[in-house]
């Protein structure tokens, strides 16, 4: 177990600033996921972390020690990739015991078929064996041990590179885009052994990837990161729920936030004409942002109800994904801003009713984000009464 201290870490390959000041303190036994887009930094960070590559300027601490000059295995900590690099040569009990071996005997002593040990050695391997035995079967991948990799899947590929970074006792335990080489059932299926995995061992972790699902299915926290800066870190429903600005709200779910342009004006918010009943406490003639999670929006039809505003919707395209509607229509008095929403379909897998080509919907006023224009939230909109909506 370690407590990881990252702070005002700078990073530039030439000319290029990669990461740009990045503060972070990752709890003994925590999970947490770096997300962002490709290339903002995630795996740098991470690299910078493992002591694969070297950070401009700051400092990391494991446990309050600062590790800046420590060689990678002074670190203890286990690093595991996307493509899980193991030696197609070797068994994947070979495979898995390769770091222990490196680290335990000399090399006279590390052939699978090596003659006359001296009974220290021999007991040293006795013990890597031991151990390999028992990761393996703490990864149900113990029927496997004599088995090469090429004859492997990659889920029991991927399994055989994490046991091979358990074996060690790490202290912390990175990992960089481990299932993006899965399909996506195995993906979901590795994701939640994972999770197990991280309880069981209680090890802190440091996972890596630019899938906001993942991070938000797995982790206590979630770190985002845009363009070498660390926008938010939070638990994953406080990130959705409670982002600090639109680029959090627009990275963090699916379908995306709808974020619609609209003006304080006459103590209300304007949305392209209409007046809503959303009073956002900024000058007039601000404009702003409102944030709709597509749930958020729901059909009414059968008139708006308290505590909700209405917004007439034209019909795009709907996609049907089994066990809910995505919808994607427009304003309808303003049809080049575009509206999205998820619908529920009804347990017995019908569509809670067919979605005209126009329809009335309906926003809870409690469930919007209001983001200032260059981004930023803007603390609580307070919602009007309806007598004081303006006309
Ligand atoms: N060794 C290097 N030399 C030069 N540029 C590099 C090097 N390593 C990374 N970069 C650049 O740094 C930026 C960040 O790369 P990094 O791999 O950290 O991003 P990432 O967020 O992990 O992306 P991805 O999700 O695509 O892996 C990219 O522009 C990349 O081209």
């Amino acid at each position: 177990m370690a407590r990881l201290t990252l702070t005002d870490i700078k990073k530039s390959f030439g000319e290029t600033r990669v990461l740009k000041g990045i503060s972070l303190e990752v709890q003994d036994g925590e999970f947490l996921s770096l997300v962002g887009a490709s290339g903002c930094g995630k795996s740098t960070l991470l690299r910078i972390i493992s002591g694969l590559e070297t950070a401009d300027s700051g400092r990391i601490e494991i446990d309050g020690k600062a590790v800046d000059q420590a060689t990678p295995k002074a670190r203890n900590v286990a690093l595991v990739f996307q493509d899980y690099a193991l030696y197609p040569h070797m068994s994947v009990a070979q495979n898995m015991a390769m770091p222990l071996v490196m680290g335990r005997l000399p090399m006279r002593a590390r052939l699978p078929g090596a003659k006359f040990l001296t009974p220290r050695h021999a007991e040293t391997r006795r013990e890597i064996a031991a151990k390999v035995q028992q990761v393996a079967e703490q990864l149900r991948i113990a029927h496997l041990l004599d088995r090469r990799p090429a004859s492997l899947s990659g889920g029991q590929r991927q399994r055989v590179a994490l046991g091979r970074a358990l074996v060690r006792d790490p202290s912390l335990f990175l990992m960089d885009e481990p299932l993006s080489n899965l399909d996506a059932k195995l993906r979901v299926e590795v994701r939640r052994e994972i999770v197990e995995l991280h309880r069981n061992s209680g090890l802190t972790f440091v996972y890596v990837t630019h899938d906001q699902v993942e991070a938000m299915t797995m982790s206590d926290r979630v770190a985002l990161l845009q363009e070498g800066h660390l926008l938010q870190v939070g638990p994953p429903a406080a990130l959705y729920g409670d982002p600090a600005s639109a680029d959090v709200a627009r990275f963090i779910g699916s379908p995306e936030v709808n974020l619609l342009p609209v003006r304080a004006a006459a103590g209300a918010l304007q949305l392209a004409g209409q007046a809503l009943p959303v009073a956002s406490g900024q000058a007039e003639g601000t404009d702003l942002m409102l944030g709709i999670r597509p749930e958020a929006i729901r059909l009414a039809d059968a008139g708006t109800a308290g505590g909700c505003f209405g917004l007439q919707v034209v019909r795009r395209a709907v996609e049907d994904l089994g066990g809910e509607l995505v919808v994607h229509g427009s304003l309808a008095h303003a049809p080049d801003i575009p509206l999205r929403l998820r619908l529920q379909k009804a347990p017995d897998g019908s569509a809670p009713i067919p979605v005209p080509d126009t329809f009335a919907a309906e926003v809870p006023l409690g469930a919007v984000l209001l983001f200032a224009a260059d981004g930023q939230r803007v603390a609580g909109p307070a919602v009007m009464a309806r007598a004081e909506i303006p006309a």
